[in-house]
Order: structure tokens, then C-alpha cells, then sequence
């Protein structure tokens, strides 16, 4: 897992070896710890240098050892002993030094770094604190605010900035491994004193305290309940007051609090949950790794409202060319203005060139005849996406692929109005689409490999993470989210005020509870799709009471409020009210609590103080109970699948790992358990009832969320 190999008579070269990453693991630290041994009792060796195969230098510890006990050789007693010997040792970084890696380049006496490398402390991202000396070498090397900076938020750093702040000693553009090599033999001569880093004086700024509280502060604003960076902020402020022995006893120590926590866990999951999601199959055995993607240049966008925009501006940066369309001319002038100042704020923020000349706005249909592929973005109306698929089919050449940016119709529908429905699938973006990550990509019964793996690809391109879903109403994200909206409307009805769901959610970890959301969001949103589906409006069968609708119990409040004109912050209330239109400072409406209260009376509700553990049920438990019923319907192949979604479009917090996760940590058996009793409790209230996949897994005694799958795959699949 190292090897080892003299050069030029006097050198000694150790590579890791250990694909895709060189990730340390036990039989990586081995490695290196015999090869360090060997290179310094060996007299001809008079400098060492250190690189990784395949233009890598290390990605850090081995995660996947983490899900037991560290065992095998310390990275910390291997660290000192490079450090404290006499011959001078050379990192020489390509691609990537992060975490492990970076404190292993951080424990050689030089680093010389790769142009296009790429370094950092990514730990706290996992739930931990870099426990390998990063947390009292850094410090001392760059200095407390910039290393916090670096530690606390876990954000990789250039090669270029890692320069300036003085992470490294030289950058190159040509190979950093030859050049270490060269670098080593002038090296042999200078005193190593100074290079050691745990040896220097940190350099303390005047307002310590302050700094310090001041970044626990922000920490405790951006990440509510995330333990790691308290962490790394309490093991920074031991670099910055203890001696280097005591400061790493100490950073130890937190290590060893964060290890095994919950958080750690969850976000170790979130980690490779999200590298497993990007690797789609279908029943079929098409898979990411056996369907070759088509090769994108020209898209075309239908629509430029929001989502059209977003798109146009995800696809132009990453350098393809886009025909977009609108149907009138005001329209198209507003859209083409939106869509150049978003690309030219993106340029300048990247330090690029916006890449305007590859956009064309047009008012013809017509003239996206030869473009790839086609992205319609028009409004969520179905029988307007049939008319534009048919036309489509007319205007488009027959390889053209076809996809709809629907949140949640039928897109094997649309398909059906094609001349090419194995063409045809789902790509939605959540919004604004040239900021929000996620992607769920709609496979329809009809959707041909090659389409699906496409969209699949193209979203990757465009920096996306995809999952591949199956073709139901809301596909996953939207047809879950529905029912954790629905709980926390029946729980207003049943006595609870929207701040009081909102808080619970947000002491849960959510950066915006469920109503806060929606008044951002806009309430009209839901209500327009609520009228469509017959739900409200003048499509209500007659014969339904107000709080009954389609054989269910239904609450109307929401409805109630959009009559009212209550649509959020736009229109300066919502479920709260707003210091203006377009205000975002929510503040409790009493207007909504008299509301509340008159409803419970028409229809004879006692409300009652309901506990934020039921809030937090009620919500979550039920969000978990539809994923299990996705995963049930053969909507999403893998709990994975569901997780990733949640986190990266919905905002479910990181350190939770997601809905299945959550209910993975607290037990199915209690999850179970909590949710018969409240369907016990109130047996018309929708989505209580535990779905069958839940009680088959709790039948089979809990297995780890990793071997769900073993249990659905008997199950029918819509992907
Ligand atoms: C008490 C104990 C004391 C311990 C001492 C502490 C030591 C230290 O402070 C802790 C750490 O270093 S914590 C670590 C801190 N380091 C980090 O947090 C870095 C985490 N890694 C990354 O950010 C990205 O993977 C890279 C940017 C490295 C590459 O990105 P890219 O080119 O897009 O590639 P990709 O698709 O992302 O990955 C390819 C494959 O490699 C896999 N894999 C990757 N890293 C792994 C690892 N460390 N391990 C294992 N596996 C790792 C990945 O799963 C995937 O596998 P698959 O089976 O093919 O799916």
C-alpha cells in the first residue's frame, strides 16, 4: 500500500498506493510507517519524498474504517516521528490533500503543491475534528483565524490560495513529484529546525476571546445543534493556549466525543450515500457503468419563467449551447435579461468569462429543430405540456431527446403524445435551478437506458446530484413532502400554531420549519396544484364537507388563507406576517391564531397543548413512513436514494442524514410504535397508518439501513 523506491542514489521516494484516493487505511499507515523507518536508518537516503498513484495524493483517512474502532498503526505517532526526523521529507501534492492527507503533507518538513491541487481539513463535514495533529499544526503554521476558517467549515482550498496563506511552499504546473524530487536535494543541506512545525510559536492575535466567540457565534447560527465545529473551535483554542503535547492530548480527546456519535454517523452515511445515489440501475440491468450517456452541445429551454432560467444558466456554464424559447415578446426580452445577469453575477464570482455567446433567445418553436436534447420549463399545466411535446415531435429531429421539468405529472403521459416515448423522461430541478444541487431524474415505463443515463450524466456535468426515480404523482421529493405539509396542517387544526411546528422543526435542525417555508415558497404554489387535482375550488364534489375531500380528512387552512390573499412573503403575510411585501421577518399573526381558533369551533375541535416530540413525529415519522411506501411502489431503488433527495432539495438537516436515516438511528421498532399509536389516535388523519415495508422490516428484526435493499428487491419496481 506504500511504495518504495531510490532515486537519483540519495532519495528515497514513497508512494501510497491505494486507489481511487489513497485513502489511509490500516494497511496504507502500515506502509508508510515501514517505509519512513526504512528511508531514515538508511545512510544512503539523505531526503524522503512522499506522493500518491495516479496524480493523487491522499483523500484523507479511510472512512469506511471508521465504522468501528481505529486499530493499526497511529497516524499521530507516524506524523511526529516524519516531523521530528533528521532528513528532510517532501509532500508532493497532486490532485488532492484532504484531511489526513493534508495533515501528512502538514507534518512534512516542505509541500510542494500541483497548480490544480487541492487542500484542505474537510473533517467537520464527517462529523469530526482533524485528529491527526491538524487541529495544532495549522494554526501555528497559518495562523488561528485563517486555520479556524479552514477547520470549521471543512471548505477545500486552491492550490493558489493554499500558496498565500502559506499551506505550501511552492506550487507547479508541471509534475509536483519531480519537482519534490529536485527540491529535496537542495533541501538536504538547510537546518530543518524551523520546518517543524509543531515546534513554532503560534502566532496569537491580541483578541483572542473575542475571535473565539465571535466564530462559536457564527458556527452556532449556521449549523443549530451540529457538535463538530464547537469541536474543532475547542481544540483550535488548545493550539492557541497549550503547549503542542497538551494542545494534541486534548484534540484527541474531542476526537473522541465526536467518534461515535449519532451526528458522525449520519454524516459518514450522507457521505457515501451521495456517491451511491450518482450510481443508478434500472430493473432492466442498465446501470451507470454499462449505457454509455450521449454527448451534449445543444439544448433547447421551453419557458423562461424561474425554473427555465435557472436551467439556461446551469447549462450555459458548464459550456453548452441553449436555444431558449418563449412564446411572447415582453417575455422573452424579461427572461433574456434575467438569464445574462445571473450568468455575468456567476462569471464574475467564479473569476471567469460569462459565456453569453452561447445563448440564442427566439420566439419560434422552429428553430430548435437540431438541437440535442429539448428542456421544457413551461407552466405546470398538463394539457399545455401535451400540446408542446406533440409539437415537438414535429418540429425536432427523430434523435432529439425530450425532457420535462414537471414537479409532478405523469411524464409517461407526455411521452404518450410523442412520436418517440422511449425518448422522453423526467428532469427536475428544484429552485433556482442554477443554485439548488439536486436533480431527480423521472425514469417513465417507457424512458430507453440511453435517456436516463443521459440526463443522468448531463446533470453531473452540470454539478448536479442526480437520482434516478420512478414515475409517480411528486415522483419522491414532492409526493413525501406532501405528507409531512399535510401532518403539520392537521396538527394546527388539532391545536398547535404555526411557530410552534416551526420552532420544533428548526431545534430539529431544519434551517426553515414547514410554514416559514411555505410563506417563502409562496402559498399560491400548492393552491393552484391543489385546484387542478379537484382538492379545492370550483372541482370540489358538492357532496364533500369542507374538511373531507376524495374519501379523506383534509384541512382546508391553507386554502383559506390563499382566499384570504394570504400567499406568503410576497404579499407581506402568509402564515405569519411581514414587516412588507416582500419582507422577511416573520412575526406570529394573531390575525392566523383567531383563525385557527374560529375553525376548531365550526368543526367542534378541543385543541390541546401538543408536545414538540409529537410535532417532531407527527412530521417526521410520517415523512419516513412515505418514504417507506416509495421504496414499497418501487418509486426510489435504495434508502439512499431518499436521503440524498431530502438533503439536497428539501433541506433536511445534514447531520440527520435524512428521513430513513433519522428513523434508521431512532429504531424502526419505535418508529413502528409511535406511528400506530397516533393512527390509533387519530384513525382519519392520512399517512399514520405504518406502511407494510416498515413492518416487514421490524418483523425481520431492524436491519441496518445498508440491508434494506435485500428486502424491497422482492418488490414491484416502477424505475
Ligand atoms: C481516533 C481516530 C483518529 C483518526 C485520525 C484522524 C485522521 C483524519 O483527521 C481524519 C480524516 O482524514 S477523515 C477523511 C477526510 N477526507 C475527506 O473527507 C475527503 C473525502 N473525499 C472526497 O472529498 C472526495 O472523494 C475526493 C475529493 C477525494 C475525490 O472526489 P472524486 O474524484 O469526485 O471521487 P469520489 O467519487 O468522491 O470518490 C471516489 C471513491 O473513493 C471513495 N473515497 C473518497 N474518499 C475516501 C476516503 N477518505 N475514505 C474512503 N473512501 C473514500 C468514495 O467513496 C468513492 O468510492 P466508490 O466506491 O468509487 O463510490
Amino acid at each position: 500500500m506504500a511504495r518504495y523506491e531510490l532515486v537519483k542514489g540519495s532519495l528515497a521516494l514513497i508512494t501510497l498506493t491505494n486507489p481511487p484516493v489513497n485513502a489511509l487505511s490500516s494497511a496504507v499507515r502500515y506502509g508508510i510507517t515501514e517505509k519512513i523507518k526504512r528511508a531514515l536508518g538508511d545512510p544512503k537516503v539523505k531526503a524522503v519524498v512522499i506522493c500518491g498513484e495516479n496524480e493523487r495524493f491522499c483523500g484523507g483517512a479511510d472512512i469506511r474504517e471508521f465504522a468501528a474502532p481505529m486499530r493499526g498503526h497511529s497516524l499521530v505517532m507516524l506524523f511526529d516521528d516524519i516531523e521530528a526526523g533528521e532528513k528532510p521529507v517532501i509532500a508532493a501534492i497532486e490532485g488532492v490533500a484532504l484531511g489526513g492527507g493534508f495533515e501528512l503533507a502538514l507534518a512534512c518538513h516542505y509541500r510542494i503543491a500541483h497548480s490544480k491541487a487541492r487542500l484542505g481539513l474537510p473533517e467537520v463535514t464527517l462529523g469530526l475534528l482533524p485528529a491527526a495533529g491538524g487541529t495544532q499544526r495549522l494554526p501555528r503554521l497559518i495562523g488561528i483565524p485563517a486555520a479556524l476558517e479552514l477547520i470549521t467549515t471543512g471548505h477545500h482550498v486552491s492550490a493558489q490560495e493554499a500558496l498565500k496563506l502559506g499551506m505550501v511552499d511552492q506550487i507547479t504546473d508541471e509534475n509536483a513529484c519531480k519537482m519534490a524530487v529536485e527540491f529535496a536535494l537542495r533541501a538536504v543541506a538547510k537546518p530543518l529546525s524551523s520546518r517543524r512545525i509543531s515546534t513554532l510559536t503560534m502566532p496569537c492575535p491580541p483578541n483572542l476571546d473575542a475571535l473565539f466567540e465571535a466564530v462559536t457565534m457564527q458556527v452556532q447560527k449556521k449549523a443549530r445543534g451540529v457538535m463538530a465545529p464547537l469541536a474543532c473551535i475547542q481544540a483550535v483554542r488548545a493550539a492557541a493556549t497549550l503547549p503542542y503535547s497538551k494542545g494534541m492530548k486534548r484534540e484527541s480527546e474531542l476526537m473522541a466525543s465526536l467518534f461515535s456519535s449519532s451526528q458522525a454517523r449520519a454524516l459518514q452515511y450522507c457521505f457515501f450515500a451521495q456517491r451511491t445515489a450518482g450510481k443508478w440501475t434500472l430493473p432492466s440491468g442498465a446501470q451507470w457503468s454499462n449505457i454509455k450517456p450521449r454527448d451534449i452541445r445543444r439544448a433547447a429551454v421551453i419557458g423562461l419563467g424561474t425554473m427555465g432560467r435557472g436551467i439556461a444558466v446551469s447549462l450555459a456554464r458548464v459550456g453548452i449551447s441553449v436555444i431558449a424559447v418563449e412564446t411572447e415578446k415582453k417575455l422573452l426580452e424579461t427572461g433574456r435579461q434575467m438569464v445574462i445577469g445571473m450568468l455575468e453575477r456567476d462569471a464574475k464570482r467564479r473569476g471567469v468569462t460569462a459565456s453569453l455567446y452561447l445563448l440564442q433567445f427566439t420566439l419560434s418553436l422552429q428553430d430548435v429543430k437540431d438541437v440535442d436534447i429539448v428542456i421544457e420549463a413551461v407552466f405546470e399545466d398538463m394539457s399545455l405540456k401535451k400540446r408542446l411535446f406533440r409539437d415537438l415531435s414535429k418540429v425536432c429531429r427523430p434523435s432529439t431527446l425530450l425532457y420535462t421539468n414537471t414537479s409532478g405529472l405523469d411524464v409517461d403521459a407526455l411521452a404518450g403524445v410523442t412520436d418517440r416515448p422511449h425518448m422522453v423522461a423526467g428532469m427536475h430541478f428544484f429552485s433556482p435551478a442554477h443554485v439548488m444541487k439536486l436533480l431527480e431524474v423521472i425514469c417513465g415505463p417507457r424512458s430507453s437506458s440511453e435517456t436516463i443515463a443521459t440526463a443522468m450524466s448531463l446533470g453531473k456535468r452540470m454539478g448536479k446530484v442526480c437520482v434516478a426515480v420512478g414515475n409517480c404523482p411528486g415522483f419522491v421529493g414532492n409526493r413525501m413532502v406532501k405528507t409531512y405539509t399535510d401532518q403539520a396542517n392537521f396538527l394546527l387544526e388539532e391545536g398547535a400554531t404555526p411557530e410552534q411546528v416551526d420552532g420544533a422543526l428548526e431545534e430539529f435542525g431544519f434551517a426553515m420549519g414547514v410554514f416559514r417555508m411555505s410563506d417563502l415558497a409562496g402559498l399560491d404554489v400548492g393552491w393552484r396544484i391543489r385546484k387542478e387535482s379537484g382538492l379545492t375550488g370550483p372541482d370540489v364534489d358538492p357532496k364533500d364537507p369542507p374538511h373531507r375531500r376524495q374519501g379523506h380528512r383534509y384541512s382546508p387552512i391553507p386554502d383559506m388563507l390563499c382566499e384570504q390573499g394570504r400567499m406568503g412573503q410576497k404579499t407581506g403575510c402568509g402564515w405569519y406576517v411581514y414587516e412588507k411585501p416582500g419582507g422577511t421577518e416573520a412575526k406570529p399573526d394573531p390575525l392566523i391564531q383567531k383563525l385557527l381558533e374560529g375553525y376548531r369551533v365550526r368543526y367542534s375541535i378541543q385543541p390541546r397543548k401538543i408536545s414538540s416530540q409529537e410535532l417532531i413525529e407527527r412530521c417526521l415519522y410520517v415523512l419516513a413512513n412515505e418514504g417507506f411506501r416509495v421504496l414499497e411502489d418501487g418509486i426510489a431503488v435504495q434508502p439512499e436514494d431518499i436521503d440524498v433527495i431530502y438533503l439536497f432539495g428539501y433541506g433536511f438537516p445534514r447531520h440527520r442524514g435524512g428521513p430513513m436515516f433519522y428513523a434508521n438511528m431512532v429504531g424502526l421498532g419505535r418508529v413502528l410504535d409511535r406511528l400506530e399509536h397516533y393512527h390509533h389516535a387519530h384513525p382519519d388523519v392520512p399517512h399514520l397508518k405504518p406502511s407494510q415495508l416498515l413492518k416487514k422490516l421490524v418483523a425481520c428484526g431492524s436491519p441496518p439501513i445498508q440491508k434494506w435493499k435485500e428486502h424491497i428487491k422482492t418488490m414491484h419496481s416502477h424505475l
